[in-house]
């Protein structure tokens, strides 16, 4: 799973010297950091409704294709801010020995 971020990762940094015209990730860059966020915002929306629907008709294709486009443009807002897909699953790796609700109780440490 990582090497497909990882690749991802790296088309969406290959992309940042693309020409609009010729890619989507590079009409996003050029859009900026507001447009991407708004993708994002709307991908999740669309995502919640795909969940949604899952739950009430058993299919969940839907849910499946839109949490894709879900990740997929919060990986270009990463991209944007310089920040590699790694770092995430890597966050997400160095919680395996923690349960969740160690991990919440750490966050209202950190604050
Ligand atoms: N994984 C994706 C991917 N997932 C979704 N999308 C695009 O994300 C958009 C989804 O947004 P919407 O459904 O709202 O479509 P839309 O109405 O066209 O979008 P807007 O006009 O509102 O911005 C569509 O245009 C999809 O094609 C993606 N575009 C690109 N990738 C990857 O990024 C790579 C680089 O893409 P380019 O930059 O286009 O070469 C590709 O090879 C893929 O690996």
């Amino acid at each position: 799973m990582s090497d497909v971020l990882t690749q991802l990762g790296d088309i969406l940094e290959q992309r940042k010297a693309a020409t609009a015209e010729k890619s989507y990730v590079a009409s996003l860059h050029a859009k900026g950091l507001n447009k991407i966020l708004e993708k994002v915002g709307e991908e999740a929306t669309e995502t919640i409704i795909a969940a949604k629907d899952a739950e009430l008709n058993g299919d969940t294709r839907d849910v499946v294709y839109e949490t894709a486009d879900l990740w997929f443009h919060t990986l270009v807002a990463l991209s944007h801010l310089g920040v590699r897909p790694e770092a995430v699953v890597n966050e997400l790796a160095s919680r395996f020995d923690m349960s969740g609700l160690e991990e919440k109780a750490s966050r209202t440490e950190k604050k």
